[in-house]
């Protein structure tokens, strides 16, 4: 029994549950890993020069035990995450160290412990087993999974699960992800395909689009609502692709920044009229490694009030980090919110809070999404009111090509990788409802 025989049943259309069910599982698949003795290859490097190329590996790896609450997915495809990147060059620290925490949870969580770590967050494919205690979910049924792993054995995490004292992003501080053949998730973890998308397709949007949801749209982050003026970082990469289409499907004003023409040209096709290019205007917020730059803040502020009509932004949604949240949170209005999940420049952030206290503005922080908002994130995917953003696709043994262009920054909207599927394009069951929206899933590709 291989992958192929899988393969085959999710190709074949009249395939039933029982007879997913009755597919005997593989003992081996192909997985994207890096390795616990490779830790220390990138030691004295600058991160711009760690290369995810030498660190990524395609591997066979043995299939993992399913325990109780779990499934095994055949994933059909899955997209490279900033997380993997993180992973793939140690940084801020090595992912080796969250599996061996993780391992000492239970008998069963520690399997995760391993001297390889199976890397992605994202996966489109097809249910193969669950374990005991699972009852939503069947062998055949077509699925995407979000990245929330938790054991909600603790009180703390029953109002919203992203506070469980165990909560862990699958797939980087969790063995098992989605870049490989086959994935091991907990079930509610699962949420159903859009049919409407490919399988690459599907996978590309789920985690940033989830965290984008919670961050800008949910209570628990900005609550942005009609009107409000959201300055939103990156506004054509993986997060802000996400929160530019919120911004302006909720009836939002959102300012893109991005860093060329092109990246302009791509926020202006989804409709964002107010557009920043962060290049072309030099802002240099920085004067040197450790001091900022006022005068910077207050002409990018300036910039901001000429595209608003002198309005200020309500939301700054953040994630660049030390380079820019100084200037984020001195152009941020009265009373207004910056959410910020990342730090992708650094995370030792500087600020002058007396713009912050005098003027009562607040920092949010926030991390991915909770079963419920990730759902709605999908839901709204699944009723093609929000689009993937995927651009470029990439063979599974290419994923350490992917992951270098997103750490290079040369990647636009999201970058998907095929694991099972043969190519792209496959999975579409509402050829109907994808042709009313082709242009808008399409925006993002070979540009
Ligand atoms: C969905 C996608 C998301 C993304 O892409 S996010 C971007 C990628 N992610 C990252 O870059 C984050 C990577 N993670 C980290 O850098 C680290 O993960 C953290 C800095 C977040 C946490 O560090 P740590 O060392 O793992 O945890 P500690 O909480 O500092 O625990 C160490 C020890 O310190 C104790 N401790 C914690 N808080 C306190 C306190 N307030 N007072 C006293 N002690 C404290 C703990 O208990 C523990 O102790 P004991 O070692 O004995 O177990
Ligand atoms: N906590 C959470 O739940 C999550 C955190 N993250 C983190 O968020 C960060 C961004 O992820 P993602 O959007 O997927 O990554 P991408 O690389 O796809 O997009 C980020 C964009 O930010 C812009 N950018 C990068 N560096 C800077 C900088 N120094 N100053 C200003 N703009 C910058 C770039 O756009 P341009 O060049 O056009 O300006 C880039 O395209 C990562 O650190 C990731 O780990 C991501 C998802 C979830």
């Amino acid at each position: 029994m291989t992958v192929k025989d899988i393969l085959d049943a999710i190709q074949s259309k009249d395939a039933t549950s029982a007879d997913f069910a009755a597919l005997p599982i593989p003992e081996s698949y192909r997985a994207i890993t890096v390795h616990k003795d490779e830790t220390e290859m990138f030691a004295g490097l600058e991160t711009r020069d760690k290369d995810p190329r030498k660190s990524i590996h395609l591997d066979d790896v043995p299939v993992p035990e399913l325990g109780p609450g779990e499934a095994l997915v055949a994933v059909m495809a899955s997209s490279v995450n900033y997380n993997s990147v993180w992973t793939s060059i140690f940084e801020p620290l090595a992912t080796f160290g969250f599996l061996e925490r993780y391992g000492k949870v239970s008998e069963l969580t520690k399997r995760h412990d391993l001297p390889y770590h199976i890397i992605g967050s994202d996966l489109a494919g097809v249910v193969l087993r669950t374990g005991p205690g699972v009852n939503a979910w069947k062998p055949g049924d077509e699925v995407v999974a979000h990245c929330l792993s938790v054991e909600l054995e603790s009180s703390d995490g029953h109002n919203d699960t992203m506070l469980d004292p165990e909560q862990r992003i699958w797939g980087f501080e969790t063995n098992f992800g989605g870049l490989a053949e086959i994935a091991l998730v907990k079930s509610n973890q699962l949420m159903p395909k859009p049919k409407h998308l490919s399988w690459e397709e599907a996978a590309a949007p789920g985690l940033v689009n989830s965290t984008a949801y919670r961050q800008l749209v949910s209570r628990n982050g900005a609550q942005m609502k009609q009107g409000d003026n959201v300055l939103i970082w990156g506004a054509s990469g993986g997060l802000g692709s996400y929160a530019t289409q919120f911004a302006l499907a909720g009836g939002a004003n959102p300012i893109c920044v991005v860093s060329s023409d092109q990246k302009a040209d791509i926020c202006r096709s989804m409709g964002a009229e107010a557009i920043i290019d962060r290049n072309a205007e030099g802002y240099k917020f920085w004067k040197d490694e450790n001091t900022q730059d006022p005068r910077e803040w207050k002409r990018f502020g300036k910039r901001i009030r000429e595209l608003t009509g002198g309005e200020d932004v309500d939301i700054v949604f953040e994630h660049p980090g030390r380079e820019t949240f100084g200037a984020s949170v001195y152009v941020t209005r009265k009373g207004g919110t910056i959410v910020t999940c990342a730090s992708t420049s650094g995370y030792n952030h500087e600020y002058d809070n007396r713009y912050l206290w005098m003027s009562l503005k607040r920092i949010i922080g926030s991390h991915f999404a909770n079963y419920r908002e990730a759902w709605e994130a999908n839901r709204l995917i699944a009723k093609g009111k929000i689009h993937p953003t995927l651009s470029k696709v990439y063979s599974l043994q290419e994923t350490g090509q992917a992951a270098y262009d997103v750490h290079r920054n040369l990647h636009q909207g999201k970058v998907g990788v095929l694991c099972l599927a043969p190519e792209e394009g496959l999975g579409v069951r509402d050829e109907e409802m994808r042709a009313q929206h082709i242009d808008a899933i399409n925006r993002f590709r070979n540009i």
